[in-house]
């Protein structure tokens, strides 16, 4: 604002200065205009006046050849003059200036009459009287006395006007010197407006340019924080659907494919390898997933095959610079991939997991930018494992038996529901096997609660041993287990129950030898929809058959009698 007013001021100097230098420049003119115009006017007068008395020497030279010889042709300069000299002398006296000039001119004027007239008289004379007449008249010196007066008086004013030629010169010269300093004052006071002009034009230009650099930067900090909010919230995004796909699984050890997934978008020039604590062995971690171009790793791994996980901090090295972790070491690593990052995923002090990264930036910043990301979407991640985690151990608790590991009697109650509707609708058999220690109070009261719990679990093992994978074992209460068996028919599960019943029969001595040296169970089997058309009844005919076995001496199996 400041320097526009600055413009505007130096421009309207500028066309002062400039106004001024011209007005100036034109008032010398015109003043040597008027100087050159009054010598000019001078000179002819000047050259009249020298012309009038030219002619009238003409006159008086004819005059005397005529004088003295009679000769009519030596008056051809008289005639000459006669005829010019009254214009001449007359328009001399009109140009005459002033009062003074005039004076002088009139005194010129009347002179060349007179001497015209003394010519007129002597030529006359010499015509009518002859020679002598004529003598005598210009022995009378009176032509010479005019004529030598007009000489003087021309001469005079030849002088005046050489002095008058000087000081117009003069005049002239000092006018031209005026005009030239003043044209030198005017152009260097342009010079210097204009230089300030240029100046203020110039500062203004960079008060501009710099604010439409400092805008520019403005501007691309703006798109950077734009950019930056576009990617965080693309990134947020990702890392939310993540975490909500992980708290949805069933198992955290069925997180794999999600985890893949989401850093594989987080992080899209990245590999990456995924274990997760199992959940039987707090010192293994067990691969889940893999993605991206990220080198073999070993499905298994312990605590010492990683330094982060050692300490529980991530660990990072690049190509051969640092010691590789041995899990990547010793299955084929070969440092190509760059950057390497190991994230350990510990939440609550308590370690669920690790995230191995490959081929991060080679851009440092770039690559602190996804070292952060990660290690925030590690905490994050295992936040969420360890909720899922816990979330697992819960419902563990709530259906298992915490003694023998089996499932507890509620678990048992709700999948017998489950199986006889799956049973009804597929038209497939399904079996119960009931099953009772025998004499188990003589165990506890032999060898102490400690032992029985012991032999409960023993037998609860050779259990899940037998079972296939769909069967379902459960502590129905106190010593006394049951099978679910779908898709399995009546002799079938007798065979299977015997097989069992065998085993514990067969066992070798329970609880390190400090029980009983051999143990017994009775075993009923029943059929849906053989024996029972629902739950309570085919309960019922399986426990009634195992009541049997104890009636018949235990240590076998009964088959439930058909309705
Ligand atoms: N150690 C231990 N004992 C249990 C547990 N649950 C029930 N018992 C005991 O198991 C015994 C069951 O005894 P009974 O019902 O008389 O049957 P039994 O001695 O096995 O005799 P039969 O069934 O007729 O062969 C009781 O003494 C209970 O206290 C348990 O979780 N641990």
């Amino acid at each position: 604002m400041r320097s526009k007013k600055n413009i505007e001021f130096a421009a309207l100097a500028v066309v002062l200065v400039m106004a001024l230098g011209a007005a100036v420049s034109y008032w010398m003119d015109r003043s040597t205009t008027v100087l050159v115009h009054e010598l000019r006017m001078e000179l002819e007068q000047q050259q009249r006046v020298d012309n009038i008395l030219d002619a009238l020497r003409d006159a008086e030279t004819g005059q005397r050849g005529f004088i003295i010889t009679g000769n009519e042709v030596f008056l051809e300069p008289w005639q000459h003059a006669r005829q010019t000299l009254p214009a001449a002398i007359r328009e001399a006296k009109d140009k005459a200036g002033s009062d003074v000039e005039q004076a002088k001119l009139w005194r010129i004027a009347r002179l060349a009459e007179l001497k015209l007239a003394e010519l007129d008289e002597t030529i006359a004379i010499r015509r009518g009287e002859g020679f002598a007449q004529t003598e005598k008249l210009v022995s009378s010196m009176r032509g010479k006395a005019t004529m030598d007066e007009l000489r003087r008086l021309v001469a005079a004013r030849q002088a005046r006007t050489d002095a008058r030629r000087k000081v117009l010169r003069t005049e002239m010269l000092a006018a031209s010197r005026r005009s030239f300093t003043v044209s030198l004052a005017a152009t260097l006071i342009n010079i210097c407006v204009f230089g300030a002009l240029l100046v203020v034009m110039a500062r203004m230009l960079r008060e501009r340019r710099e604010t439409a650099l400092q805008l520019e930067h403005k501007a691309a900090q703006l798109a950077g924080a734009v950019e930056l909010g576009t990617r965080q919230n693309r990134e947020l995004r990702i890392v939310a659907e993540m975490l909500r796909a992980v708290e949805a699984m069933p198992s955290s050890l069925d997180t794999g494919a999600v985890v893949a997934r989401g850093f594989g978008k987080l992080l899209p020039g990245a590999g990456g390898t995924f274990f997760a604590l199992d959940s039987g062995d707090a010192g293994t971690l067990r691969q889940l997933s893999r993605w991206g171009d990220a080198s073999a790793q070993p499905s298994e791994m312990t605590l010492d095959d990683c330094w982060a996980l050692q300490h529980r901090a991530h660990y990072k090295t690049s190509g051969c610079d640092g010691p590789s972790c041995a899990h990547y070491r010793s299955h084929g690593g070969d440092g190509k991939g760059g950057m390497r990052l190991c994230v350990p995923l510990v939440t609550h002090d308590e370690l669920v997991g690790l995230v191995h990264l490959e081929g991060l930036a080679r851009e440092a910043d770039a690559r602190e930018q996804q070292e952060q990301l990660a290690v925030t979407v590690a905490e994050q991640l295992a936040l969420a494992l360890g909720n899922a985690r816990l979330r697992e151990s819960l419902r563990r608790q709530s259906v298992l038996d915490p003694l023998t590991g089996l499932f507890n009697r509620r678990y048992f109650d709700e999948t017998l529901r489950r199986e006889l509707a799956r049973s009804r609708r597929m038209a497939s058999p399904l079996s119960l096997v009931v099953l009772d220690v025998d004499h188990f109070k003589c165990v506890n009261d032999g060898f102490g609660h400690a032992a029985g719990d012991a032999v409960l679990r023993a037998i609860a093992q050779l259990v899940r041993q037998s079972i296939r994978y769909c069967d379902v074992a459960c502590r129905y209460g106190g010593e006394e287990l049951v099978i679910l068996m779908p898709d399995c028919a009546q002799p079938d599960a007798a065979r299977r129950a015997e097989a069992l019943r065998a085993d514990i029969a067969g066992a070798p001595p329970m609880n390190d030898g400090a029980g009983p040296d051999a143990i017994t169970a009775s075993f009923g089997v029943a059929e849906f929809p053989l024996h029972g058309p629902d739950a309570d009844s085919l309960f019922r005919a399986a426990d009634q058959a195992m009541y049997r076995a104890k009636r018949e001496g235990r240590n076998r199996v009964v088959l439930a009698a058909q309705p």
